[in-house]
């Protein structure tokens, strides 16, 4: 029998979002994790804090019985430190700012896409051959950043968004209808912003459509939550999101990892007959994918109603914009 190699995730950015993923990782066993992030000086001090939740992880592993391996690497904010990314079968990138309460994710734009830039540079030179899901907000334009920067094919660069909006709407639902989550099939694509598509045209609960089981005012209410379902986590923590945000990249991974062939709602660049039957073109943005192990394996084409076309337009039209700004100020 051939050695087994256990696979390599590095999470690039170790703050809330990226513990959550590295824990869950080490938790499931499905890989060996390597995390990245500065050091944080007080004083004459510095603390290599990713090198200590490293441990701490692979010690919580020990406590459970999972054999898995995780380390720590700290890193510089020009780029030093990177060695390591080297053999990394995924790349998560969650460094960067999160929004506080009263800012919108593109608010972070202009801060977080030099951050992305230098990891994604990083990312091309250190693991040529890895699949990168971007995290960082804003995502849909920092994917999009991110594929231009790694110059990576389009099956290897996707955004996490979808995964989380989907679960948001779900948890939502199985609330009001009192039902199991497992039974509700529900797809949330387009921007990861306020522009964000529910699409309820193919969404039901248990083979019923919603709009049969849920009254037209209470679903547009539960939608608008859904839609507005960061903002709620940031306005109550005063940061965002991580538990169910770290648990929707991991679902991503473990996907890919096992080559499960999941379709899963994730943000990817469009092209050929994808963008045309989206109406799209030079955009990153969140449509229902087939994930395996050579991460984007197909595009998936929906048909929207009328009304679910106009929601797309304006999304579609709110990420170009994102990426129009970045293109305007050069850093792409
Ligand atoms: N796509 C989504 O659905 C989604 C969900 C949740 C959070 N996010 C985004 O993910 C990002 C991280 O959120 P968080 O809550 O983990 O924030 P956080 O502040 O807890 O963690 C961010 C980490 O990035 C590190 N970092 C900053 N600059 C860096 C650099 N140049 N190089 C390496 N590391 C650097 C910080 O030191 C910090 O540890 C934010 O932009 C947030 O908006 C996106
Ligand atoms: O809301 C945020 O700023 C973080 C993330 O995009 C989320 O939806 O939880």
């Amino acid at each position: 029998m051939g050695e087994y190699k256990r696979p390599v995730v590095s999470v690039v950015g170790a703050g809330n979002v990226g513990e959550h993923v590295a824990n869950l990782i080490a938790i499931k066993e499905i890989a060996n994790v390597r995390m990245f992030d500065l050091a944080r000086k007080e004083g004459d001090k510095v603390y290599e804090v990713v090198k200590g939740k490293a441990l701490d992880i692979k010690q919580m592993a020990a406590a459970i019985d999972c054999d898995v391996e995780v380390e720590g690497f700290t890193v510089t904010p020009e780029g030093e430190g990177y060695e390591s990314l080297e053999g990394s079968d995924i790349v998560v990138v969650t460094a960067g700012f999160p929004r506080r309460p009263g800012m919108s994710r593109d608010d972070l734009l202009s801060k977080n896409v030099g951050i992305i830039r230098t990891i994604s540079e990083r990312i091309a030179k250190y693991a040529p051959e890895s699949i990168v899901i971007v995290v960082s907000n804003p995502v849909d334009v920092l994917t999009y950043a991110a594929y231009r920067i790694t110059g990576f094919p389009k099956e290897r660069v996707m955004g996490m968004a979808g995964v989380l909006d989907t679960a948001r709407f779900k948890a939502f639902l199985s609330m009001e209808l009192k039902v199991s989550v497992k039974n509700i099939n529900a797809y949330v694509l387009g921007s990861h912003g306020d522009d964000m598509v529910p699409l309820l045209s193919v969404s039901n609960v248990g083979g019923e459509p919603l709009t049969k089981l849920i009254s037209e005012e209470r679903l547009k209410e539960i939608v608008e939550r859904t839609k507005f379902g960061g903002g709620e986590i940031v306005s109550l923590m005063g940061t965002s999101a991580y538990h169910a945000p770290g648990a929707s990249v991991v679902e991503m991974v473990d996907a890919i990892l096992r080559d499960k062939k999941e379709i899963l709602p994730c943000s990817v660049f469009l092209e050929g007959e994808a963008a045309e039957h989206y109406h799209v073109e030079d955009v990153c943005i969140g449509i229902p994918v087939k994930l395996g192990a050579h991460g984007v394996e197909e595009v998936i084409k929906l048909d929207f109603t009328e009304e679910e076309k106009k929601l797309w337009e304006s999304s579609v039209r709110s990420v170009k914009s994102g990426i129009e700004r970045i293109k305007e100020l050069g850093l792409i």
